[in-house]
Order: structure tokens, then sequence, then C-alpha cells
């Protein structure tokens, strides 16, 4: 029999992993716009996140948490990581013992500095937590483009057998168990794919984004393993892949929201204008805490900070980086 998935969040990614699912198992999409459900019920389309998709026919859409989750066999949030545990603990009540929950989300809770899994944990004790992640543009996931993602979990029975839930031929799941640096590394990327963002939209050349690119995974890799992360899982496809992907793209969200700034907008206007989350901006906030808390030296994240926050220019993000104190490559700092 075919296990039955309930996933709630009918965002880009929500919508594409459940078309992912639907072809492994019975899905159901929970989506809070009614106007979804029906699109997605009548036309198999999303066209506010996934413009010209036509989703997979056997994918059913509900407006109630209650019916998307009581029989559920997996449940996977696709929620940003600030509504994440309002939705969770909406749904809590519906959802049998036991079953699993699966984080799509890359970001920290600003309130708690949480991971979602910790979120999961503190509200449904006992139900194994887990995430998915990696560099999976949903945009390109959806038109058939092959991609490789990672599932993680603390128990390696569990994440095998789910990885049979999302894993599909243009779709390679792999496992991890190290599911701190796989949240981190999620979450961390998106700070840098700012950063790179803003030096691409004021022209600073593919070097700099180079530069960017690899001090950024030493930087986050430093906080990461700082915080119980494996140095190997931020080599992987949960780190350096993500942080590829996402500081390169134009179709990524958080490289949007930096090269708009680094064309001289303002942060208000750039998020007033897109209708989809770039979680690296409110993750900015909670990094620059836990870079604190673990003194940790975040030069890049400290740069993006000030110019989503203390009003710095992207001119002066890049002088703040250039006068940094150039260390050993070898060296944390
Ligand atoms: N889009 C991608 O390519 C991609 C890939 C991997 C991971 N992610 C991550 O997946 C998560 C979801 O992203 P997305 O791309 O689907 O976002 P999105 O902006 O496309 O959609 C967000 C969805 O969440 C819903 N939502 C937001 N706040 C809510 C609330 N308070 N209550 C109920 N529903 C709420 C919205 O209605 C929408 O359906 C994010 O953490 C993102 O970083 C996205
Ligand atoms: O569009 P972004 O910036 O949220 O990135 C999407 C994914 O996280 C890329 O793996």
């Amino acid at each position: 029999m075919k296990l039955k998935v309930g996933l709630l969040g009918a965002g880009s990614w929500g919508t594409t992993v459940a078309c992912l699912t639907a072809k492994n198992c019975d899905t159901t999409i929970w989506a809070r716009d009614i106007n979804t459900v029906k699109e997605i019920n009548q036309n198999n389309t999303n066209e506010k996140y996934l413009p010209n998709a036509i989703l997979h026919k056997g994918l059913k859409a509900s407006h109630s948490i209650k019916d998307t989750v009581k029989n559920a066999d997996v449940i996977v949030m696709g929620i940003p990581s600030q509504s994440f545990r309002k939705v969770l603990e909406e749904a809590k009540p519906h959802i049998r013992p036991w079953v699993p929950i699966i984080s799509l989300a890359k970001g920290l809770e600003i309130s708690t500095k949480m991971r979602m899994s910790e979120i999961v944990e503190e509200v449904m004790p006992g139900h194994p937590a887990g995430v998915l992640t990696g560099p999976n543009l949903a945009k390109e996931i959806h038109f058939g483009k092959a991609a490789a993602a990672v599932i993680a979990m603390a128990d390696k029975s569990i994440a095998k057998k789910l990885q049979t839930v999302f894993n599909s031929g243009l779709f390679r799941v792999y496992t991890n168990s190290d599911i701190i640096g796989c949240e981190l590394g999620g979450a961390l990327k998106n700070i840098m794919a700012i950063a790179s963002g803003m030096s691409d939209g004021a022209n600073a050349g593919e070097n700099t984004r180079s530069a960017l690119i690899t001090r950024g995974l030493s930087e986050l890799t430093r906080l990461g393993t700082a915080m119980g992360g494996k140095q190997r899982t931020f080599a992987g496809l949960a780190g350096m892949g993500d942080l590829i992907v996402t500081c390169s793209s134009t179709k990524s969200r958080n490289h949007h929201v930096g090269f708009e700034l680094g064309r001289g907008k303002k942060l208000d206007q750039i998020i007033n204008e897109m209708n989809e989350v770039a979680e690296g901006v409110k993750t900015a906030k909670v990094v620059m805490e836990l870079a604190k808390d673990y003194n940790v030296d975040m030069p890049i994240s400290n740069e993006v900070y000030k110019v989503l926050y203390e009003d710095n220019t992207v001119f002066e993000a890049f002088r703040g980086l250039l006068t940094h104190e150039v260390g050993s490559e070898k060296e944390p700092g």
C-alpha cells in the first residue's frame, strides 16, 4: 500500500515537493488560500508560485489542515521558518502518534534562534524530525531538471525509508545523519547568497563572487561546526552544493534581494515587490546573535546585516570586507 503524505504550505517549494512525493505516495497539500486549493484541484496549476507549470495529476489540495494531516504517514512542512511553529501547532492535535515530520525550510526562528527540527522536537516530542535540503531551486526541479538533495534525520532507518518518498528519476535523495549541519547549511548559505547578489548587482565581478562563495563556505562552516554540525556536511550538498547554486543563480530569491540592494534599491521596496520569501533577510538577525554566542568571526554575515538593518551601503559593506584583516587560509579568521 502507498504511504500517505500530508504537506503543509503551497508555495513554490512546497508545491514542487508535493509533485515529487505524488509520484511515490498519495499526497495531499494544504494551502491557506482557498483559491490556490481550487486552482490545484481543478486546473492542476499554482500560477502564483509556479507560473506555467502543470502539477502532478494525482496531487490533491485541501483547505483543511486537519484533513491534510489526519491520515498521513509522513508530514512535510513547506512553511517558511517564521510561521513554521504556528502552523505546526495548528496541525498538532490532528497528527497521528510517531509520524515523522520533515522540514523543507531553510531558516532559523528569530525569537528562539532554533532550527526547525528543534521546533518539531519541542512542539511534538516523540515524532522523528528531519529536513530535506540541498541545491534545489524549485523552478528548475519542477520543470524536470535533474537535482540532488539530502534527507537528514538522527534515525538512519527512518531516513532510508523516507528516501523512497522523495526520490525519483531526476531527483536523487541521499541520506545524512547530521541534521544540525544540514539545517544550518541551508539557513546560513542564504546570507552568503545575499552577499553574492549584492556583489553581482554592484557589478563587482566574477572573481569577487568566487571569493565570497569560498570565504562564505569557510564562515558558515566555522559557525556550523561550533554549533555541533559536522565539517563534512558543509562540504556536501547541504553546504557547498547549496551555497554554490544560491550564490550564482538569478533564480534564487536571496540572490535577488542582494542584487537589488547592489543596484541601490531599498530593502523595504525589494521585499514589497516580491511575492515569495527570502529567508536570509531574517536569518541574518539570528546569525549575528549566534556569532556572538559562539564567539565566531563572521565578517561577510556582519556586513550583510549592516546593509539590511543599519542602513549601510553596499559600497560600505565591500570596504568593510576589504579592510578586514587578511589571515591565513588555514586559520579560522
Ligand atoms: N523555492 C525554493 O526553490 C526552495 C527550495 C528549497 C527550500 N526552500 C525553502 O522552503 C521554505 C518554503 O519556501 P517556498 O519557496 O515554498 O516559499 P514561498 O514564498 O514560495 O511560499 C511560502 C508558502 O508558505 C505559506 N505561508 C507563509 N506564511 C504562512 C503562515 N503564517 N501560515 C500559513 N502559510 C503560510 C504561503 O502562503 C506560501 O504558500 C523556505 O524556508 C525556503 O527557504 C525553498
Ligand atoms: O530562492 P532561494 O534563495 O530561497 O533559494 C532556494 C533554494 O534554497 C536553493 O537551494
